[in-house]
């Protein structure tokens, strides 16, 4: 149940799939906020998926350590957006006066050996969400989506005026340019809408407390917690994919950002909404940066050495891309603060604190 100040019910801002990786520091990142946190019930619904719950908790680790983190507290469902009667008791129990909505499958290669998985999930779960939303009255949503909808670049920086959904390699890319054209579709067919889309690209680091951070099931996918682990000895060595590409130094060049910057980001969209229309608008630094760069810069952080090879290109990939961040500075009036430096040392301080994830720390 919603809380009450003054005998009136506090407006809530609801965080599907708060309890995965961007969500849940964007939980902390709220009730880090004295004002947004006194202002608002943050309520999180997560069907815990790609999060862990500690045996005998009710909330899942993540929520657990961000309430002790800042004596605040979080409000939990487990419910799947999916499901349409439960997400209703949800909205029953709350006054949302905004949902950001990050819940998503999110493996690119799971994508493509189970597309109905992910098509069901993404696209379905986000359609009965925004019914939800239209049949409560609520239309203020802020989309989590990536910067895979724009494919391979035209042209770089990639500012929101280039084409999406071109040529676009997996399931998991299409699932996000969906949903994005779907809300575009609904915020022309009803003026209420107010829909604000973040296109991160990649999101990187963890918690200053070191204690939450990326915790991805079985041999992860991506770059950054694929190199902490090597760095902790998870695993024994890297795969660079790729080093005949055409950047500096042949290995492929994103924009890598920090998860705090990017929670950071959802923050100032909440504070302009709402903005009736669909906006989309990118959160990155506008630097990129190799893998060997990046290798070298979690050298230096963690002090250990991260043993790889250079192997054959990954199917699916892009040389390079990064961000024209104009529009986030000029609309949101934000901008990432965090080093490259910053982004490793996060990392290295959560993974070594928690070699094995969450589930080390219960
Ligand atoms: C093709 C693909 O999977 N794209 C997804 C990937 O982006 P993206 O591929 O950019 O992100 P990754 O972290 O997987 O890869 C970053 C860079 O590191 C390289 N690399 C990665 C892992 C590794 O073991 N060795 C290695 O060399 C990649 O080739 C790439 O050049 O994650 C994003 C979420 O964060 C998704 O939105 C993208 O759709």
């Amino acid at each position: 149940m919603g809380t009450c100040t003054n005998g009136v019910m506090k407006q809530a801002i609801l965080l599907t799939g708060g309890a995965g990786y961007v969500g849940s520091h964007t939980v902390a990142a709220l009730l880090e906020d004295p004002v947004k946190s006194e202002q608002y019930d943050i309520v999180v619904i997560d069907n815990l998926v790609n999060a862990y719950r500690a045996p005998g908790q009710k909330k899942p680790e993540p929520l657990r350590i961000i309430e002790e983190l800042t004596g605040k507290s979080v409000i939990f469902y487990d419910v799947n957006i999916a499901d349409g009667a439960k997400l209703q008791e949800v909205f029953d129990k709350h006054s949302v006066h905004c949902v950001i909505h990050f819940a998503a499958l999110k493996a690119v290669g799971e994508s493509v050996e189970k597309p109905l998985e992910y098509y069901q999930n993404n696209i379905t779960g986000t359609c009965t969400l925004l019914d939800t939303m239209r049949k409560n009255g609520v239309y203020n949503l802020i989309f989590s989506s990536s910067c895979t909808v724009y494919g391979d670049p035209e042209r770089l920086p990639l500012d929101e005026s280039h084409a999406t959904g071109r040529g676009l390699s997996s399931p998991y890319a299409r699932t996000k340019h969906y949903c994005e054209t779907i809300c575009e579709d609904l915020a022309v067919s009803d003026k209420k809408w107010s829909i604000i889309s973040l296109r991160y690209f990649n999101p990187v680091g963890a918690h200053a407390s070191g204690r939450i951070g990326e915790d991805p099931a079985g041999i992860p996918n991506n770059l950054m917690p694929y190199i902490a682990q090597v760095a902790v000895g998870r695993l024994p060595s890297l795969s660079v994919f790729g080093g005949d590409y055409p950047t500096p130094d042949g290995s492929g060049v994103r924009d890598y950002i920090h998860v705090a910057d990017l929670a950071a980001g959802h923050a100032r969209a909440l504070a302009l909404l709402p903005r009736p229309g669909f906006t989309a608008v990118n959160l990155g630094t506008g630097n990129g940066y190799s893998v060997l760069q990046m290798i070298a810069a979690f050298e230096k952080a963690s002090g250990r050495k991260i043993p790889y090879k250079i192997v054959g290109r990954r199917a699916g990939d892009i040389a390079a891309n990064y961000a024209d961040v104009s529009l986030s500075h000029k609309l949101l009036g934000w901008s990432a603060k965090k080093t490259l430096d910053d982004m490793c040392a996060d990392t290295w301080r959560w993974q070594s604190n928690n070699p094995n994830g969450f589930k080390k720390s219960s």
